[in-house]
């Protein structure tokens, strides 16, 4: 079975090789770069969300038995033609969730130390209440910030959780988007905020885009920003990746090349779902595990002697992740190294899991619930 994978996929080979796949017959590609001639004698084919995956690139892969994309975003995946093909499909839901969250966690923390707020004075409006919106909320709730909920999809569906309509979560204080790129439908979200919805923003708004840059405007969020508007910017995706409107850059808090679901385990996760995936389709028995190949990181456990409060929040989100360390290698090496390069050499990143923390007498439930470990006295002893 031929397998053809995407180069910037963690431990393809680990997964797949043995997996019915000869040594020659696992090969990886650049995303950007993959041809219709590469896929003639392809069985399977993994991609990530730079590929488009559609009739153009798959009219002569007439083995092709499997599509599967190791991301949460499916804009890029003609379905309705793999259908039509009768080639199974399976995406990596969730995938990134967690990574998605603690970057705008981490923006958060590191904007309330910058203009001196308590997160608990804000409310955060999330669009988009799926795996992101929701893990993003979970762990608000977990800070004691308030947050509204908007899903017109989901509430009518009947999810019993309290929605807010659109413009109750377009006028909070910090707007998070976290809707999936849509053209068609009864809640498209291409330029879901447009023209009209950016101008009606305040000077004391943040806006959050961690989702796909064409769900704003972007021509539009730059005339806004250059008639003097000061609402404040965080945005990790941008229309027309890789060749952005970088013009925008300088208007934002913070800037970066679309690596908000970047952690390691957020990236794994994707390709350990399209392993399973694939046993599923092909009936192979599931005999790893993403545990096996996740090596341990920089730092581990900590202690902490104090009561959970806001600076605290602030020292260790900053030491798991600090969102800062991102955008200062986008500002500094977009021009010369360009968005794909960035993307490619992402520096290691782990999630607040990676961390288990110690504590003596001390209320920490907040930081256990947010995603970090909590460590037994037993472990602790060790
Ligand atoms: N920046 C990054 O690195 C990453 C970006 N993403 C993007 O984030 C998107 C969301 O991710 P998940 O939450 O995991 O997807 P999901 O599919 O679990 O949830 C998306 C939610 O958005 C809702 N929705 C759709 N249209 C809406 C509208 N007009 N208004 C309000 N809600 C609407 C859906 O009902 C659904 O509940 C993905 O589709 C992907 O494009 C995902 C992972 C990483
Ligand atoms: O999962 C998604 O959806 C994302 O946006 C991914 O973070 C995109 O990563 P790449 O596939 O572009 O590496």
């Amino acid at each position: 079975m031929k397998i053809l994978f995407d180069e910037n996929m963690p431990f393809a080979r680990e997964f797949f090789e043995n997996f019915g796949a000869k040594e020659n017959e696992l090969v990886s590609f650049k995303g950007r770069e993959l041809t219709a001639e590469q896929l003639i004698d392809a069985d399977v084919l993994l991609v990530r969300s730079i590929t488009q995956v559609n009739e153009q690139l798959l009219n002569d892969a007439r083995k092709l038995k499997f599509v599967g994309t190791a991301t949460i975003g499916v804009d890029h995946i003609d379905r309705a033609y793999l259908a039509s093909r009768n080639i199974a499909f399976s995406s990596s839901p969730g995938c990134n969730a967690i990574s998605v969250a603690e970057y705008v966690v981490s923006a958060l923390v590191v904007l309330a130390e910058k203009y001196l707020f308590a997160l608990t004075d804000k409310t955060i409006g999330i669009i988009g209440a799926g795996n992101t919106g929701t893990r993003l909320s979970e762990k608000l709730e977990a800070l004691g910030v308030n947050y509204k909920l908007c899903d017109p999809l989901l509430n009518d569906a009947g999810d019993n959780r309290a929605f807010s309509t659109l413009e109750e979560a377009l006028a909070c204080d910090v707007i998070s988007l976290h809707v999936p790129l849509t053209r068609e439908g009864s809640n498209p979200t291409y330029h879901l905020l447009n023209d009209e919805r950016i101008t009606a923003l305040s000077d004391e708004q943040i806006v959050i885009n961690a989702c796909r840059g064409e769900v704003i405007d972007n021509k539009a969020l730059l005339s806004f920003k250059r008639q003097g508007a000061a609402t404040r910017l965080v945005l990790d995706v941008w229309e027309n990746e890789p060749n952005i409107l970088s013009e925008l850059i300088p208007f934002t808090e913070l800037s970066t090349a679309h690596i908000a679901g970047y952690s390691l385990e957020g990236k794994a996760r994707g390709t350990e779902m399209l392993y399973q995936a694939l046993a599923k389709v092909f009936d192979f028995k599931v005999e790893k595990s993403l545990s096996q190949f996740l090596p341990k990181p920089s730092i581990n456990r900590i202690k902490i002697n104090q009561d959970f409060d806001e600076i605290l929040l602030n020292q260790v989100v900053k030491m798991v992740y600090d969102v800062r360390r991102d955008d200062a290698i986008f500002r500094q090496q977009l021009s010369r190294f360009g968005f794909d390069h960035i993307r490619k050499t992402y520096p290691a990143r782990r999630e607040f899991s990676s961390v288990a923390i110690a504590s003596e007498n001390t209320e920490l439930n907040s930081l256990f619930q947010l995603g970090f470990e909590r460590l037994c006295k037993i472990e602790e002893e060790q």
